[in-house]
């Protein structure tokens, strides 16, 4: 595994202009955007008196991350964060950034970290639940960065969902749930920004050590039985 991380992340450098293009597109696209100051410290204040427990889950795009949500919801209580479901209900609201998310989401970019991380915040801090799944999230060492700026919080877990593209391509093409950015042209976006800006994420928390590899190939059964000791170590979440 760890020599698939390596040879990929091998590949950022012949990616590294569509790395400069993200940059360069996401600082046109929302240059007025204001810079937030951080406001959650590391006491965890706005978590009703608990330190928030934050799992960020990582994987290419139809790698199972949300399916895998889901059974760490219900067997351990935690509140699902998706960032591309929180981006979806701006597109639907038709809110300020509403029509600027849907060209990103079609075009299989990543839109600016600011509005990312504001929306996961806002949502972090008008929960009643201390521990977090934020599905999808950070997709850039940008967003990383961002996110440690805005909430001066770090994850405790990292999960990442390894899949082979083959398999990754086929479970989004049969999704089926009516979304914009589930066809080819723009899975072959997605998986291309998915190892150029991922996977450099998921490196960085593995030199940490705070990343848990998943073999993403099975029944989603299967792989839970996978994600559950991950979990399973910490008494206080058996619910
Ligand atoms: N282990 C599995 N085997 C076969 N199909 C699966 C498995 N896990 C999930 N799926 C199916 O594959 C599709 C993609 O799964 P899911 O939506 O969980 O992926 P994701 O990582 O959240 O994708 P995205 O990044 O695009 O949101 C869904 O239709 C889901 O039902
Ligand atoms: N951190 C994120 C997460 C998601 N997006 C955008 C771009 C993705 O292709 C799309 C769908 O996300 P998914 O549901 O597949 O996790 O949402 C982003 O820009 N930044
Ligand atoms: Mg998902």
């Amino acid at each position: 595994m760890w020599r698939r991380v390596a040879s990929l992340s091998s590949l950022i450098s012949s990616k590294r202009s569509s790395t400069l293009n993200q940059a360069a597109y996401s600082f046109k696209f929302f240059e007025s955007f204001t810079t937030e100051t951080p406001t959650q410290g590391k006491d965890g204040r706005f978590f009703k008196g608990k330190t928030p427990f934050i799992t960020f889950v990582l994987g290419g795009p139809g790698s199972g991350k949300g399916t895998q949500c889901e059974k760490i919801v219900e067997n351990f209580g935690f509140t699902h964060l998706s960032a591309g479901d929180l981006l979806r209900r701006e597109i639907i609201s038709n809110t300020e950034y509403g029509a600027k998310i849907l060209d990103t989401i079609k075009e299989g970019k990543i839109v600016p970290s600011e509005v990312t991380v504001k929306l996961i915040r806002k949502e972090m801090e008008s929960s009643d639940n201390y521990k977090f799944l934020i599905d999808g999230f950070p997709r850039s060492e940008e967003n990383r960065i961002a996110f440690e700026r805005i909430t001066e919080a770090d994850p405790d877990i990292v999960l990442f969902f390894d899949c082979p593209e083959e398999e990754m391509v086929k479970r989004v093409l049969n999704r089926n749930q009516g979304r914009v950015d589930d066809n080819i042209d723009t899975i072959r976006k997605r998986l291309k920004i998915f190892e150029s800006l991922n996977l450099p994420v998921v490196n960085y928390y593995s030199k940490r050590g705070k990343l848990y590899t998943i073999n993403a190939v099975g029944t989603a059964d299967e792989i839970f039985e996978q994600v559950r000791p991950v979990f399973a170590a910490h008494e206080e979440f058996s619910t």
